[in-house]
């Protein structure tokens, strides 16, 4: 019996540095958009200072790339009105990006103010999903992103944005409702890198289907190196109805230190801070390793 396991293990190993010498990154840039993406769909109003605190939790991580906040309408997104505190009040670590969404100019020009250093902007690729969520058309976004786009080169502010030829750095590919598989991941990527260097990739999975983890790593073993991930499976959109969190950071880091890729993130650091806001919420996390780490606790 020992020696049968022994043999497997030892072949999965094998299995495991093939891959990693062959098809996948050395290297993954994690960007975390828990306090963002995962808080925005939250229905009771999250206080600030658990905002900051889970923010300040997730830099002492590693992570690279926290996005913090969105400059949309408190009308719309009540729960990110607080953004110019959140944006004030955190204790922003070396090195470390603190993006911020802006739909348009006013978004733009309240984030500068409120001390942004990278924005990012967001675009649907359905006309129906344009209109709940921004209140306009695929064009008309492409218009006020232009104006962005615009603004952020004269302060020489880096913008991500779904529109290469603006001047974005990075376009990340949304399943905003999560329905994507392996399969369909595959084709769009095909398809995606006929028209624009995989360098500039990143992948936003939502695990509406609990399909996640598997479309991120078709994404990396064709190219992708850059991964959104929310702090304990957090999150959703208030305009996509039904869809669930995005993927676990934690179970992302957990898979990637797995394949032996590289993300600076400490994984027990990142659970900390996935049992402080899970705690807070008053939720079993999402994340598949935060439940195994708390165990009879939840
Ligand atoms: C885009 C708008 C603002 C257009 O909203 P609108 O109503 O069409 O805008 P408007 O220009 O007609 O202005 C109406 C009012 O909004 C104000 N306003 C106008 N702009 C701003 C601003 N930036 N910040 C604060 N206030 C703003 C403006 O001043 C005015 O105030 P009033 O005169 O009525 O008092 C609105 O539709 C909105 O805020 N939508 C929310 C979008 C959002 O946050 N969606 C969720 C994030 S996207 C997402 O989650 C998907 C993603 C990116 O994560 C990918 C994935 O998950 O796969």
């Amino acid at each position: 019996m020992y020696s049968t396991v022994h043999r497997l293990l030892r072949i999965n190993t094998h299995r495991v540095r093939h891959l990693s010498a062959s098809c996948l990154p050395e290297k993954v840039k994690i960007v975390e958009v828990g306090p963002r993406d995962g808080l925005q769909n939250e229905k009771t109003p999250v206080p600030t200072e658990v905002k900051v605190q889970l923010i300040n939790k997730l830099s002492e991580t590693g992570l690279p790339v926290i996005e913090t906040t969105s400059f949309v309408s408190p009308k719309w997104v009540p729960q990110m009105a607080d953004h110019v505190t959140v944006m004030r009040r955190i204790n922003r670590v070396p090195g470390v990006i603190y993006p911020v969404l802006t739909p348009n100019l006013l978004g733009f020009q309240s984030a500068v103010e409120a001390g942004a250093t990278e924005v990012s902007i967001f675009g649907a690729a359905s006309e129906t999903f344009s209109k709940k969520n921004i209140n306009c058309t695929i064009d008309e976004s492409v218009e006020r992103f232009r104006e962005v786009c615009e603004a952020a080169a004269e302060r020489k502010i880096p913008v991500a944005v779904k529109l290469k030829e603006l001047g974005a750095y990075e376009i990340s590919l949304g399943d905003t409702i999560g329905v994507g598989t392996p399969g369909s991941m595959l084709a769009m990527l095909e398809e995606v890198k006929t028209r624009l260097p995989v360098s500039c990739l990143a992948v936003h999975c939502h695990d509406t289907y609990g399909q996640a983890l598997a479309n991120i790593l078709i994404a990396l073993q064709n190219g992708v190196s850059v991964v959104d991930a929310s702090v304990s499976g957090l999150g959703g959109c208030p305009y996509a109805p039904g869809a669930a969190g995005n993927v676990a950071t934690e179970d992302v880091v957990y898979m990637l230190n797995g394949l032996g890729i590289h993300t600076g993130v400490n994984l027990d650091k990142l659970l900390d801070a996935g049992q402080y806001i899970s705690e807070f919420l008053g939720r079993k996390p999402a994340s598949k390793v935060l439940q195994a780490k708390l165990g009879s606790k939840l």
